[in-house]
């Protein structure tokens, strides 16, 4: 799949960003853009920093210099309710992806829900939930205690949990991490689909090549703290450098 990015618009910039921990800069000098609509994956192996890099983006974790920017605001520089207000445009799907589990699956996709979207009605609540639930493919499980799910259906259900509130963004940190290769391939599919219906621009975390290659309109590998490189699914399958092929074969 190829994207012409020239004229779309971006919607997250992240510009020359710089993270350490005490002695151990993570990343060195990391730029990158996420332009509306797109799959962008982001490959690297285990401990690049992928997963910091993505806690930077939505301010879980301070950066020591660089620039973020989402829908044209500073995130480095947010603070407060501005903070939350960009913070609310963005759903993530993290690898616990944990569900409350003393909630019925109901009551974790209204929780959000409740808490954000604080106009809508009880049955525009009740309406919201049970179109979600459609949309992951688990309208049966309405009523279910997380207990009762398996290992993918409880990452579709956290999917829905964080598509109620109709995120503009969609962050997932290694979605398919820990599931068997079918279940794997259902929820890169479901990726696929919430980029069709949902409209949302999206950064997908993963070392799941299978994965990369359903959901990539654009992939960039990370690799000792800096963008190794930038391409699409085509060039980085035909690419001769040692460590794009460990990946790809
Ligand atoms: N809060 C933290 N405090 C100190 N070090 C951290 C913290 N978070 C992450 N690190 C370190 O940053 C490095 C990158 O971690 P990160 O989780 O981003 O890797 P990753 O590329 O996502 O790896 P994986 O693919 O295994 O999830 C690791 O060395 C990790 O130990």
């Amino acid at each position: 799949m190829m994207t012409e990015n020239t004229n779309r618009k971006k919607v997250v910039e992240i510009s020359n960003l710089k993270k350490s921990f005490g002695a151990d800069l993570i990343l060195k000098d990391v730029s990158l853009s996420l332009f509306e609509g797109e799959n962008l994956v982001v490959l690297g192996k285990s401990g690049t920093g992928k997963s910091v890099l993505i806690k930077c983006l939505v301010g879980l974790l301070p950066t020591d210099s660089g620039s973020i920017t989402v829908f044209d605001e500073n995130m480095t520089s947010a603070s407060g309710e501005k903070l939350a207000l960009i913070r609310e445009k963005m759903g993530f799907l993290f690898q616990g992806g944990a569900l409350y589990d003393s909630m019925t699956v109901k009551e974790n996709i209204e929780f959000p829900l409740r808490r954000i979207k604080k106009e809508l009605t009880e049955s525009q609540i009740e309406e919201k939930v049970k179109e979600v639930l459609e949309n992951v493919g688990l309208a049966d499980a309405i009523n279910k205690m997380p207990s009762e799910l398996s290992g993918g259906m409880r990452k579709r259900i956290s999917l829905a949990r964080t598509l109620v509130i109709d995120p503009k963004i969609m962050l997932y940190d290694e979605p398919t991490t820990g599931l068997d290769p079918v279940t794997s391939n259902e929820i890169s599919e479901l990726i696929v689909e919430v980029q069709k219906k949902y409209k949302t621009a999206s950064i997908i975390i993963t070392h799941d090549i299978k994965c990369a290659q359903k959901t990539a309109n654009r992939i960039i590998m990370l690799n000792d703290g800096l963008v190794f490189k930038e391409g699409t699914l085509n060039e980085f399958e035909a690419s001769n450098e040692q460590l794009i092929q460990s990946f790809f074969n």
